[in-house]
């Protein structure tokens, strides 16, 4: 299979770990008889920097080009004072409304072999296996107005939540298939009982539900959502929510795999190529150091071999051989256990890529 991949290693430890997939992708390739091949790009600070604008045209052109995206992280100190469509967020911000990319699916998955290293107990972490569906291109990120101005000699900001109901039916259809292909249960994660657009989503969610009688849903306020992850992780198959609670969740669910370093995503699109980025950020406590966690980036691009290329095997087979990492004890600092080895980046993906080449 030929495939296109455009690359966007961003900023901070973007470029490490976007490294560490793209070798990944590279061995699978070898093993599978794969040809891919990586075009890169610029996008956040470093575009920034080279051409005055957080997503260039020729960044755009070259995703479009492509059949998915690869992407690291943007942002970092460098660019604080920047403020409004100069920050480096709003480049992953705009490519992500570029290619429409309204689903976001952020799986969370307890692996046995890091059960000490969360801070919840071990048989909560055990068999946790959910997938948050955040809704991406909507919501408070984009609705407009968004403005600062003077008021009665007071400052005033103004951010502005707005959902349509296409918007709203299509993530919510997303929640539904793969709950279908899953256990069947949807937790539909709302604010009802304070915000309009809420009320809506939930009028929603009960209309799409009546297009699957195979699957149940349920609604859950956030605050409660937030409460009870961490109370009863293994409750939760498929939550489907709205764009800044999907953030907010995904960071909070993120811990109780262990580390924000192991979680992945995948941004689709109805149609034309997806992205596929690790949840975390650049990271500029550790950035350019070679310590940071590559597996939430190397997960991030066996949802690429899955998702947009349809090679199954091919992604079991990367999500195996992270399993069998993580059981050999390999570590970067973000989940070693007290007194534990800790390996870097550089050697957690080359321990990678051996053992995916052990299987041939
Ligand atoms: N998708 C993205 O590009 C993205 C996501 C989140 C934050 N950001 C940006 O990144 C910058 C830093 O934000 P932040 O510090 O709030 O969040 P962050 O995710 O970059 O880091 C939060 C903490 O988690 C740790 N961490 C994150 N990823 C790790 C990994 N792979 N391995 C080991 N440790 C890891 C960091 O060292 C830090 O202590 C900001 O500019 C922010 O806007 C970008
Ligand atoms: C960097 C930021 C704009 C982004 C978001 O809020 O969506 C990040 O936190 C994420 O989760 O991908
Ligand atoms: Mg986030």
């Amino acid at each position: 299979m030929k495939k296109n991949i455009t690359v966007l290693p961003g900023d901070g430890i973007g470029l490490e770990v976007v490294q560490s997939a793209v070798e990944v992708l590279e061995t699978i390739g070898t093993i599978y008889g794969h040809d891919f091949a990586f075009d890169y790009a610029d996008i956040g600070g470093s575009a920034i920097d080279k051409h005055n604008d957080p997503l260039p045209a020729s960044t755009i052109k070259a995703c479009k080009a492509g059949d998915a995206v690869l992407l690291g992280a943007v942002g970092g100190p460098k660019w604080d004072q920047l403020s409004g469509d100069m920050r480096p967020e709003k480049g992953l911000l705009r490519i992500r409304k570029e290619l429409d990319l309204f689903a976001n699916l952020r799986p969370v998955i307890g692996f046995d072999s890091l059960s000490d290293s969360s801070t919840l107990r071990k048989e909560v972490i055990t068999g946790i296996d959910l997938m948050i569906v955040r809704e991406l291109t909507g919501g408070l990120y984009f609705g407009e107005p968004r403005e600062r101005r003077e008021e009665n000699g007071e400052t005033i900001a103004v951010d502005t939540l707005i959902y349509s109901r296409s918007e709203i039916e299509r993530i919510i259809r997303k929640g539904f298939e793969l709950a279908q292909v899953r256990s069947r249960r949807v937790t539909s994660v709302d604010k009802a009982n304070v915000l309009e657009t809420s009320r809506l989503w939930r009028e929603i969610a009960e209309e799409i539900s009546t297009e699957y009688p195979d699957v149940a849903l349920e609604h859950m306020l956030v605050d409660n959502a937030a409460m009870q992850l961490i109370r009863d992780p293994q409750y939760f198959d498929v939550i489907v929510t709205e764009n800044l609670f999907g953030d907010i969740l995904s960071d909070e669910a993120s811990m109780l795999t262990g580390s924000l370093g192991m979680l992945p995503s995948a941004s689709m699109s109805a149609e034309g190529p997806g992205l596929y980025e690790p949840v975390h950020g650049s990271a500029p406590d550790i950035a350019g150091q070679d310590k940071a966690n590559p597996l939430a980036a190397i997960s991030s691009a066996s949802m690429m071999l899955k998702y947009a290329f349809g090679l199954s095997e091919e992604a079991l087979a990367v999500d195996k051989a992270i399993d069998q990492v993580l059981n050999e004890g390999f570590r970067t600092g973000d989940i070693a256990r007290e007194g534990e080895a800790v390996k870097t980046t550089s050697e957690i993906t080359q321990k990678v890529i051996e053992t995916l080449r052990s299987k041939l």
